[in-house]
């Protein structure tokens, strides 16, 4: 018998300031000077409703277990966060991902994305 699978996400926003900086432009490139952006991430948890609730994952546990980073992230300087290195997009979702791959179960995909620039990014897993 096949058992239907299912993809569930839960998004959050943060705004937070970097400064990227290129050691091979001579003045350290267009991204140096520290500015800001709005993110939007989206957590997608796939998998088979449980016999018991019928669903994934219960989406309200899902928002609270996410709350944690959130407010890590929100308003930080992504220059500063300790384990995140470089502070790109494909980086925060590799943070992200790390940050909650060990207790979320049926982790599928991180995204990152800077709606106002039209940009983001997406990680399926190691
Ligand atoms: N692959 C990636 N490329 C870039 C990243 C990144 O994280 N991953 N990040 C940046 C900077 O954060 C930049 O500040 C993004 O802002 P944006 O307005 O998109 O920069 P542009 O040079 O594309 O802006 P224009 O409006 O087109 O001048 C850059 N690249
Ligand atoms: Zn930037």
């Amino acid at each position: 018998m096949t058992v239907a699978s299912f993809e569930i996400f839960r998004e959050f926003y943060f705004e937070a300031a970097h400064a990227l900086y290129d050691p091979d432009h001579p003045t350290g490139g267009k991204y140096r000077n520290i500015h800001g952006h709005s993110f939007r991430v989206r957590v997608t948890l796939r998998g088979a409703p449980n016999a018991e609730d019928e669903w994934v994952m219960d989406l309200g546990k899902l928002g609270r277990a996410l709350a944690a980073l959130r407010e890590r992230l929100d308003h930080s300087f992504l220059n500063d966060l300790n384990g995140l290195g470089k502070p790109t997009l494909e980086n925060l979702c590799l943070y992200i991902w790390r940050d909650l791959a060990a207790t979320l179960p049926g982790l599928a995909e991180v995204g990152v994305f800077r709606d106002s620039c039209f940009e983001g990014c997406v990680y399926r897993g190691d």
